[in-house]
């Protein structure tokens, strides 16, 4: 039997609202989100029994916590097919940095078991399915350029914003989501989510640079003041805008010209050791 390759996908938070606090714990955001081309790429056999995951990268967890694992479980549990499943995590989008890394492979998991069980589930359903194994799991199976409310469950889709140049760089430090939220300062001040939709439709970068914006980024950086570093770094070397993606550490500097982009490159190589170039599709 061959593999299944799946490519599993990345993303940013262009701008990120956080508007309250639910009673089941979650918090209702209003966010924008993209699709980069930063991925994971995962190979699928089917095995008579069980799960085995492996990866190249030793943060990724191998046991039930692993994304991968729900989606599986989940999918067993809806199907009552009981078939076992070699999941190969070639990593490339770093662990716990706001790039949906591990939601990503949880959706990935989710499409490629439709296909090789033969489910015949749509991407609507496989979104609804994801939805309780991770917030940023239905994004990940949409891609392209979103609006994402509810939970990050409700999506509407956008003008695409494709081809535009990002720098990221992580700083190597972990942050939990969980602990990300729980410092966020909930309050009647809301980010402009409207004014950079509409930078979008006009499709101009430089609006959109300008109106980035994450209510997670003060209190992390509060923390971690090594993210401003690498912010002001970004904009001094030429990048029209920059913000932590998610709930961090990860910055993105966004770039109308690749020069500047290389120069911000050479500039980042003594706060951080992870710097990556990539591109929104
Ligand atoms: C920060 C974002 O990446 C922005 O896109 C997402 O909201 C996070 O999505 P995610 O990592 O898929 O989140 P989940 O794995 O579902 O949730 C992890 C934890 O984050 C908190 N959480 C998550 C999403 C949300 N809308 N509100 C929350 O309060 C909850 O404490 C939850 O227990
Ligand atoms: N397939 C996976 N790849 C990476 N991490 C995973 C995976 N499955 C579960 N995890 C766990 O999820 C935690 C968060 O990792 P992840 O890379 O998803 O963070 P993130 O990019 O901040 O995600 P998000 O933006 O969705 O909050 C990790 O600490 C790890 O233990």
């Amino acid at each position: 039997m061959g593999e299944l390759i799946i490519e599993s996908y990345g993303k940013i938070n262009l701008t990120l609202d956080i508007l309250h606090k639910r009673k089941d714990g979650y918090h209702e955001i209003n966010s924008v989100m993209q699709r980069i081309d930063l991925k994971d790429t995962l190979a699928f056999k089917e095995i008579d029994k069980g799960i085995i995951i492996e990866s190249n990268n030793p943060q990724v967890p191998k046991d039930s916590t692993n994304l991968v694992y729900k989606a599986w479980e989940k999918l067993k549990q809806i199907s009552g097919i009981d078939r076992g499943i070699h999941v190969k995590i070639d990593k490339r989008i770093p662990v716990a940095a706001g790039l949906a890394g591990g939601s990503s492979n949880g959706a990935a998991t989710l499409q490629a078991i439709n296909q090789l069980w033969n489910l015949k589930l749509s991407d609507i359903e496989l979104m609804k399915i994801g939805k309780d194994l991770g917030a940023d799991i239905p994004f990940c199976i949409m891609g392209g350029t979103a609006l994402a409310q509810g939970i990050g469950e409700k999506l509407i889709k956008l003008k695409p914003f494709t081809g535009k140049h990002i720098l990221l760089c992580n700083p190597g430090i972990e942050i939990s989501t969980a602990y990300a939220y729980s410092k966020v300062q909930l309050g009647e001040e809301r980010l402009d989510v409207d004014k950079l939709i509409s930078c979008i439709e006009r499709e101009d970068l430089h609006c959109v640079a300008e109106n980035l914006g994450n209510k997670m980024e003060t209190p992390i950086i509060q923390e971690y003041p090594i993210i401003d570093k690498i912010k002001s770094t970004m904009i001094e070397s030429g990048a029209l805008g920059a913000l932590m993606s998610g709930s961090g550490p990860t910055v993105f500097g966004i770039y109308d010209d690749e020069e500047k982009l290389l120069f911000t490159k050479d500039k980042l190589k003594d706060i951080s050791k992870i710097i990556i170039p990539c591109k929104t599709i």
